[in-house]
């Protein structure tokens, strides 16, 4: 192992394993109905078979990857260049723009995820600029503070312009994404767009350097996302796990040229009652080739109260989860993802309304009549 951080390595039962089982494919979306200018949502024939492509997608695997999806080519090469040429410089330069715990944006090479170190490096960049969160993560602390854009690598100088363009671009397919899963729960299509007025995604770059031990250490630990959905860019190498429902087995995600991979994340799961499932995955990585990834988190405004929506419970399938508060199981998660804790970090089976709580409560609804 020689001198290999002991913090990176994964306990036995969650190490990569090395016969790889290959996915029969992530299913592939082909989105041109929706991308083409002239389309109207509202008046495609195509769009009902669309919807039910992207249900079944949520339904089953809660993974899936997208074509035809409008984001311009050049603008993604762009970023995909400006990143490779940021994560290739010395270490010393890198963290001129290293977050800390006032400053959260910017480069970051120390991040845990489940308190084991990742084999990675990130730079991270707001979509919005103010991003407004909570100042902490205690519950009682009411202020907010207010998150900007502002450290900037002196090389390359295009990174600012490219990352800023990528954004625009990629949120308009987080709308689009959002309208379509809406359609396929059977809600309106902008029953969630009110949530992303003030939101509160960012994109990361990922960059994954050639590893030693790749057998012991994990780019990403298991994880679950916790925002709305991720819209993931990833190069050639592969490298991406997605944990089956169906049968608990680790799938690796082929990679398809210019496709995105799109994620359900927890606050989906929370919205929909369970309909659809954030699922857990990872990533591993190799000991011959780096590898870049660009994940775009959609994550609503931080005030959202996040809770199953009335229009998909009702007494037959009652409501699993009490509502919790974004902002603060953001920075929550933030927090323990900057700072090695003892405790696990938060998720959303905390706020799960277990059978036995709900039994409680009827008994007591009854005895009061
Ligand atoms: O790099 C990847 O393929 C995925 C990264 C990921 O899951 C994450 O950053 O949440
Ligand atoms: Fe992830």
């Amino acid at each position: 192992m020689g001198e290999v951080d002991p913090a990176f390595i994964q306990d036995l039962e969650h190490r990569p394993k090395l016969e790889i089982i290959k996915a029969e494919g992530i299913p592939l979306i082909d989105l041109s109905i929706i991308s083409s200018p002239n389309t109207n949502l509202d008046n495609s024939q195509a769009l009902d078979g669309l919807v039910k492509e992207i249900g079944n997608a949520c339904k089953n695997l809660g993974f899936f990857q997208v074509i035809n999806h409008g984001v311009p080519l050049d603008k993604r090469q762009k970023i995909e260049n400006a990143s490779r040429q940021f994560f290739g410089q010395p270490l010393e330069e890198k963290r001129k723009v290293r977050r800390d715990e006032r400053k959260v944006l910017g480069y970051y090479d120390t991040e845990h995820t489940k308190n084991v170190r990742d084999w990675k490096e990130v730079f991270d960049f707001a979509v919005k600029t103010p991003t407004i969160v909570p100042s902490s993560y205690e519950p009682d602390d009411k202020e907010v503070t207010e998150w900007f854009n502002d450290q900037w690598p002196e090389y390359p100088l295009e990174l600012r312009e490219a990352l800023e363009e990528y954004a625009k671009d990629v949120e308009k397919l987080a709308f689009k994404l959002l309208g379509l899963v809406a359609l396929s729960l059977g809600l309106p299509e902008n029953r969630f767009h009110g949530f992303f007025e003030d939101q509160t995604s960012f994109i990361r770059l990922n960059h994954y350097p050639p590893c030693p031990v790749p057998q012991l250490a994990l780019g990403v630990g298991r994880h679950k996302d916790a925002g709305a959905l991720t819209i993931l860019a990833e190069d050639d190498v592969g490298g991406l796990e997605v944990k089956r429902k169906t049968d608990g087995e680790w799938i690796r995600v082929k990679p398809t040229p210019d496709a995105f991979i799109i994620n359900i994340g927890d606050i989906i799961q929370v919205w929909s009652n369970d309909a659809y499932e954030s699922v857990e995955h990872r990533v591993m990585v190799n000991s011959e080739r780096e590898r870049f990834s660009i994940p775009f988190f959609f994550n609503p405004a931080h005030y959202t109260d996040v809770k199953p929506l009335e229009e998909l419970t009702n007494e037959q399938n009652p409501v699993r989860y009490k509502p919790y508060n974004w902002g603060k199981f953001f920075v929550t998660r933030k927090r323990s993802n900057f700072k090695k804790l003892d405790v696990e970090n938060i998720q959303i089976y905390h706020f799960r309304i277990l059978e036995s709580e709900r039994a409680d409560k009827l008994e007591g609804a009854l005895s009061i009549k």
